[in-house]
């Protein structure tokens, strides 16, 4: 199959879907591999390196799209690249289409295949593609959190750990999922009195056990949200339902009873956010502020540290990515229900009931374009 790997260009984008070390799996199975010049860059791989992995370098993102059977990206495709995808081409990247209408009506729209790394689902309900940049958001969120916590970036100024002989700081996590436990884990490893809410009680029960006396669970509804949220200093967001627009937990009337200078880090906004208020916002421009309540919500959080983000990513797509170039898409979903999971769109088919529900779309059953 031919490869094509181009540099992404959402805002401060530097990771990069595949790695020298992928081509030369790819070549080792027979596939030609195309990336665009300087993809790699931004996390530390060299045109060069590529090259001597086997790769042929192309001078523009155009070229790799007009070649390219499976594209392989980082980030859903943004405008500029809408009109470069070609009808029956494989997209294998993240996509949060149930964030993004004029995204869903853009890739029905060019009949493209839509594979998402989203929604790859195992057998045990876990999702092998999301989960190593939910580890780095989750983490990410704290060392995020606690920089807008400064007084001079509007925060209320507050230490998370506070010092000896002064309280540390509340922090909420709502969702106690991969992002939630490794943003529990690192507000807590930095002294702050962490409290997690899930609606899953054995998830609860699980957090419970595992992480150290400073975090607490509490179950998720209204009335403890409500609650809590009137001594928290940090809030993370960190609800998922796969493929779904996420449900909005904090509302816009809650804003009032937080303190001023709160920080809000809405790690939830690529699925459309578990707070009301989050918009998108990017690393040159992470924050705003509501009610003075401080919003982050950057949707490419890892992007930010694209040295440790592309290894993680690559480590966990690149099989995934080798079965699909070695067997064609159709082959390779019938074969593994953990990929077939991660079809959402099909030429102009959604086959994805959250992203299906989310617009008001036919949901087509994926079983009748496999047969
Ligand atoms: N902004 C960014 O750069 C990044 C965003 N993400 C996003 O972070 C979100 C969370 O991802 P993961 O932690 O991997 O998902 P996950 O599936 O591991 O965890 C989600 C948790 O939310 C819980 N949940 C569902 N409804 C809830 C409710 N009403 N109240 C409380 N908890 C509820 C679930 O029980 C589950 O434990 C996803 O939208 C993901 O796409 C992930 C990586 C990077
Ligand atoms: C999961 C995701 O959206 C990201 O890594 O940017
Ligand atoms: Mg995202």
């Amino acid at each position: 199959m031919i490869i094509g790997v181009p540099k992404e260009i959402k805002n401060n984008e530097n990771r990069v879907a595949l790695t020298p070390a992928g081509v030369t799996e790819f070549k080792k199975h027979g596939h030609t591999v195309y990336v665009q010049t300087s993809a790699g860059e931004g996390s530390g791989f060299a045109d060069a390196e590529y090259e001597k992995a086997g790769a042929t370098i192309l001078p523009s993102i155009e070229a790799v799209y007009e070649i390219a059977e499976m594209i392989i990206k980082v980030k859903e495709p943004i405008e500029s690249e809408y009109t470069l995808i070609k009808e029956n081409q494989l997209l294998f990247t993240y996509f949060h289409f149930a964030s993004s209408e004029p995204l869903t009506h853009a890739m029905i729209s060019r009949k493209a295949i839509c594979l998402a790394y989203e929604t790859v689902e195992k057998a045990d309900r876990s999702l092998p593609l999301l989960v190593p940049m939910s580890e780095v958001a989750g983490r990410m969120a704290i060392h995020e959190g606690a920089k807008y916590l400064e007084k001079p970036l509007k925060g209320r100024g507050i230490l998370l750990g506070g010092v000896p002989g002064v309280r540390p700081a509340n922090v909420l996590v709502l969702g106690g999922g991969v992002v939630g436990m490794q943003a529990a884990r690192m507000a807590a490893g930095l002294g702050a009195n962490v409290t997690i809410m899930d609606v899953s009680l054995p998830r609860l029960r699980y957090l419970n056990e595992i992480m150290p006396a400073n975090v607490n669970t509490v179950y998720s509804n209204e009335y403890n949200i409500r609650e809590h949220i009137k001594h928290a200093s940090l809030i993370v967001g960190a609800v998922l339902i796969p493929g779904a627009k996420a449900p909005h937990l904090i509302t816009r009337d809650m804003l009032k009873d937080m303190n001023p200078g709160t920080v809000l880090v809405d790690v939830a906004v690529d699925q459309g956010g578990c707070i009301e208020t989050c918009k998108p916002t990017t690393h040159e421009n992470p924050t705003y502020i509501i009610d003075d309540v401080v919003h982050y919500c950057v949707a490419n959080m890892p992007g930010a540290v694209p040295y440790t983000s592309t290894l993680a990513l690559t480590n966990a797509t690149l099989p995934y990515a080798l079965q699909l170039a070695n067997k064609g898409w159709a082959k390779a979903c019938r074969e593994n229900a953990e990929l077939k999971l991660g079809l959402n769109v099909i030429g102009d088919k959604v086959v994805y009931k959250g992203v299906a529900d989310a617009w008001g779309l036919p949901l087509t059953d994926v079983e009748t374009l496999l047969a």
